[in-house]
């Protein structure tokens, strides 16, 4: 018996007190005491209170809210508990809100695999925890042949813990109200305008663009900018270090000296390839009954050695059989001619840039990782406290992508020439060619041949920052819990974690290398920093350069309004009619601007508050991973800062900790 110090923590935000009561118990190893409805949670809520029990070491707090007429939603962030014996002051992370009447029961803080718990103190918990969990976290579908979502079209549809707090709610509603209201009323003159020449897309270049998007508007037309964006761009991951001439690339009559210079580079290993077949075929969205074009060029660049990568010839089409080979457009062709090739690459990269590395490698990806977790790992378990931080608001974009971007009459229908069903094949062909390997930079560099290319700024920070979260992070955590690779085989619920994933969420992936069970301590850590780069960098590298390289229109079209050309007699005015129209592009430049600018409510990589772990180990390991984010980003900002182009997508201060926007 003797005296308890309880301290609870509310949310910070507006909405998370609550007027109900809450009723605690106090549950110890040698027994449980009622503490009655003491509370009533509003912010910073302490009180003391005597037990005329002798609990023995703290294991649990439960808590229910009681609520006569009105129940409101109370967010708990954590209890603490100061106790008469020598255990110290004991920590109950939450995190989480307290809804209903049900009692909730909130572990002490240290992570436990089951075989940390050898009483079986916690084993009951365990699975009533995920046997709740996986009633409110359910398996989705949203198209056939993809992976799967959170099961729910809207918001409120979603788990209340996945919706947006009202801070992030407000910025998401109120910049986006704005940006509509914006597009409404400029928009209504983008019928009256109309665009001329290429400089008129000044129309709608924002105001407050980036020094970046300004570099792009200057130099658009440039060969050395058209290379380097798919080093460093929007879109870095489809480059590749060629091995041989493409099968695809056929060199009609009079093209000796390109083969010359193609076989020559090969040999060098300075030949590299951008190959856009995944969307050969795909039906071309018809916007307002008018038929907007999609096509699958393949462009073949040498790397300089000064690093610049240079284009050497554009495909627009693949070959057809019993067709003439197709027109090959190289930088010595008629400007405008070489400038309308480029412009067509330009608006491929975009399609696959937004479908397959944005929206599917970055945050559909994200989202099987959070629903697996919440569906087979208690809030008890290391991998749990490890992973949760990183998927604050992922399942609540993604939802509003499902219900806005990409459904019927969404952005994709109304401006984008994949829309109408051609994104969802897109999606579809880009989820049976998704890798294990191509979510692990140090696998996927490597394949794609750009491991130690110097002027691979993303290959650079992306083997930099992986290895920080896998050196410094994940395996000092693993560490900790793990002592041997028959722990982490004998982990049933991290087994039962790692198949929901691969098989359920990622829908029988283990055909492209995912794992369907982990067999020791590396393979865990190697799947388990995938899943936290992904959340992080992965999206990060892929979200964060649409505002510079997007702004100008031109560099990245949503649709094509006029087919591949056929002939080098190309005029600014076909490459004018080409691109999209100033309405289109109008609502492409708000949609891009909304989405790619930088988020004011954000938690940067790492820097979470919430403390899921008790224990001075872990807190260490987070310590010092952090010592390291902080080394990475200073030295990325001195190496800007002599950089003509800085690259910035993955500073750790840019990365945002989880996929949020
Ligand atoms: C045209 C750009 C498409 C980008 C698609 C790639 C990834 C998804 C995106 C998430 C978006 C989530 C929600 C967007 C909601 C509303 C947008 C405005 C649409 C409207 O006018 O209603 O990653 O950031
Ligand atoms: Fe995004």
């Amino acid at each position: 018996m003797g005296k308890y110090t309880v301290r609870v923590a509310t949310g910070n935000l507006f909405l998370a007190g609550s007027p109900n009561l809450v009723q605690l118990w106090l549950v110890g190893e040698h027994g449980e005491a009622d503490l009655g409805k003491h509370l009533r949670p509003v912010w910073g809520k302490e009180f003391e209170i005597d037990v005329p029990l002798h609990l023995g070491r703290l294991l649990m707090v439960k808590l229910r809210k009681h609520n006569r007429l009105l129940s409101v939603d109370w967010f708990c962030k954590w209890i603490s508990v100061q106790g008469p014996g020598t255990q110290g002051e004991v920590f109950f992370p939450c995190y989480r809100w307290v809804q209903g009447h049900g009692i909730i029961c909130l572990p002490e803080g240290t992570a436990r695999t089951l075989s940390d718990d050898p009483q079986n103190l916690f084993k009951k918990y365990r699975e009533q925890e995920l046997e709740e969990r996986r009633k409110v976290y359910r398996w989705g579908s949203w198209k056939d042949g993809l992976i799967l979502p959170i099961a729910g079209n809207r918001q409120p549809d979603l788990p209340r813990d996945e919706r947006f707090l009202e801070d992030k709610d407000l910025d998401f509603s109120v910049s986006l109200a704005k940006a509509l209201k914006d597009m409404a009323i400029k928009g209504t003159l983008d019928f009256i305008n109309c665009v001329k020449r290429l400089e008129d897309f000044k129309k709608i270049f924002p105001r407050g663009k980036t020094a970046l998007a300004e570099r792009v508007h200057d130099s658009w037309k440039n060969d050395a900018l058209f290379g380097y964006q798919f080093l460093n761009g929007a879109n870095p991951m489809l480059l590749r270090r060629s091995s041989r001439l493409p099968a695809r690339l056929v060199l009609p009559p009079g093209m000796e000296d390109l083969k010359t210079q193609l076989e020559k580079e090969l040999q060098a290993g300075s030949l590299f390839e951008v190959d856009f077949s995944l969307l050969d075929g795909v039906k071309p969205n018809v916007i307002i009954f008018k038929p907007q074009y999609v096509a699958a060029p393949l462009v073949m660049l040498k790397l300089q050695p000064d690093g610049r990568l240079l284009p050497m010839v554009i495909q627009l089409q693949p070959p057809r059989y019993g067709c003439p080979p197709p027109l090959l457009f190289l930088p010595s062709d008629p400007p405008m001619a070489w400038l309308l090739a480029k412009t067509w690459v330009r608006s491929s990269d975009f399609q696959l840039h937004q479908l397959q590395s944005h929206l599917l490698r970055g945050h559909l990806i994200a989202e099987v990782i959070a629903v697996a977790t919440m569906r087979s790992l208690p809030s008890l378990h290391p991998i749990y406290k490890l992973l949760i931080p990183h998927f604050r608001y992922t399942m609540a974009i993604n939802t509003l992508a499902r219900s806005r971007l990409v459904s019927e009459g969404g952005i994709f229908d109304l401006v984008v020439s994949t829309g109408s069903g051609g994104h969802v094949d897109i999606l579809q062909r880009a989820t049976a060619c998704l890798t294990y390997r191509s979510l692990c930079p140090p696998d996927d560099l490597a394949d794609r041949g750009l491991l130690g290319v110097k002027s691979s700024l993303y290959g650079q920070d992306a083997i930099r920052l992986w290895g920080i979260i896998s050196r410094r992070y994940v395996e000092g955590m693993v560490g900790l819990f793990y002592k041997s690779d028959q722990a982490v085989k004998d982990d049933l619920e991290l087994q039962a974690w790692c198949r929901e994933m691969t098989e359920t969420g990622l829908q029988m992936a283990q055909d492209r290398g995912f794992p369907i069970s982990l067999e020791s301590r590396a393979q865990l850590c190697h799947f388990v920093t995938m899943c936290i780069f992904t959340c992080t960098g992965q999206h990060a590298s892929n979200h964060l350069g649409q505002l510079d390289w997007y702004s100008w229109i031109p560099n990245g079209p949503g649709t094509m309004r006029k087919p591949p050309p056929i002939s080098k007699d190309v005029t600014e005015k076909d490459i004018v009619d080409s691109l999209p129209n100033l309405h289109q592009a109008h609502m492409q430049k708000t949609v891009t601007d909304f989405l790619g600018r930088r988020q004011p409510v954000m938690v940067a990589l790492g820097q979470h508050e919430e403390k899921y772990f008790s224990g001075p180990e872990p807190q260490a390991v987070l310590r010092q991973f952090r010592e390291e984010l902080a080394a990475m980003d200073k030295e990325i900002e001195v190496r800007n800062a002599v950089l003509d182009l800085p690259y910035e997508y993955l500073r750790p201060s840019m990365v945002e900790n989880s996929v949020t926007i």
